[in-house]
């Protein structure tokens, strides 16, 4: 069987969406017909018998946005002040939406500590598993209001990892990451137009670490460094990852699907394990790095791969 249709049978799904995925890009106001099918997208799939949590950011970006500044917030405090106004906004629209298809959300904030410290996690957990026999529908995110910079233990401050330490709370199966890009590409495409796409990765070496650089978005947290860290978490934890593109939402239903769309990281006990799958060198940059490698050393395809990686 493909390694992607594994993902149909997924049980229990942490599904994070960035702030980019779930706000217009030209004002920063969220964009509630992309909630409104994210919602029903994740409805459906309780009604097929799995189960989801739902990691959200966004508290910061629509705090600020209805608070009329134009720009990321630089200090602490008035970064914590939107989030405290953006995160009861955030909520109040996801209750409404489920609450549209029959279903009780809750809202869950976290800080570093309540993964850090044993006894803390210990209690989230029991929150995450008697809200999943109520069948609730956990709705996640850093408590930004008080957890920035926080002095003991930290704070996650992307929810790209804080999503990865959920999923491994809670025992998920899958963590679906929607970003505002296809996947992980062996460099920022945003800078390199030579980056190849990568399908899926079995190893997460230290040139795969490599290949993640920081967010280039206003509004975005983390870029691909946090995701990949995020998978490190989440896979040793025995839960595949996918990052994919939350243009279309819709994407959701496509991975569910077992399509091959975004970049799918394999669980530590996956016996789908081989070697990390990269897209094929782009023809045109092919050929001139034919000629070059050529030129410079009568070398060809191996000095080829070496250099782009
Ligand atoms: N190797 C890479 N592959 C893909 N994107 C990368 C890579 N390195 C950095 N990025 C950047 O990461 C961004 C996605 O992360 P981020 O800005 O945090 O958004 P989001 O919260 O929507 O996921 C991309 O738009 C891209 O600019
Ligand atoms: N917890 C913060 C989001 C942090 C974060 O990771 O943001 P993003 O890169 O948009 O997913 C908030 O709700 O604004």
């Amino acid at each position: 069987m493909d390694v992607r249709e594994t993902l149909k049978d997924k049980q229990k799904i942490v599904i994070k969406v960035g702030t980019s995925t779930i706000t217009h890009e030209a004002t920063g106001n969220i964009d509630l017909d992309k909630l409104e099918k994210f919602v029903r997208i994740l409805t459906n799939l309780i009604n097929k018998g799995k189960e989801v949590i739902v990691v959200s950011s966004g508290a910061i970006g629509i705090g600020r946005n209805v608070l009329g500044m134009k720009e990321r917030p630089k200090d602490k405090a008035t970064a914590q002040a939107c989030a405290a106004v953006g995160q009861g906004k955030l909520i109040m629209i996801y209750e409404k939406l489920f609450a549209e298809y029959g279903y009780l959300t809750a809202q869950v904030l976290l800080t570093k500590e309540s993964i850090a410290n044993k006894t803390c996690a210990q209690h989230a957990k029991e929150t995450f598993d008697q809200l999943s026999a109520m069948k609730v529908i956990p709705i996640v995110n850093e408590n930004d209001a008080i957890s920035v910079d926080e002095e003991k233990y930290g704070n996650f401050g992307d929810n790209d990892t804080m999503a990865a330490y959920v999923a491994a709370l809670v025992e998920a199966d899958l963590l679906i990451l929607m970003s505002d890009i296809n996947g992980l590409y062996t460099d920022d495409p945003k800078e390199n137009p030579n980056a190849r796409f990568v399908h899926t990765v079995s190893n997460i070496d230290s040139n795969l670490v490599k290949m993640g650089r920081g967010a280039k978005s206003s509004v975005g947290t983390g870029g691909m460094a946090t995701k990949i860290k995020a998978a490190k978490i989440a896979t040793k934890a025995n839960a595949d990852m996918v990052i994919a593109n939350g243009k279309s939402i819709y994407t959701i239903n496509d991975v569910m699907a077992g399509k091959k769309i975004g970049t799918l990281f394999l669980a530590a006990n996956s016996e789908y394990k081989g070697e990390n799958e990269v897209a094929p060198i782009k023809d045109i940059y092919k050929k001139h790095m034919d000629k070059v490698n050529k030129r410079r050393h009568g070398g060809g395809e191996d000095e080829l791969h070496a250099s782009n990686w």
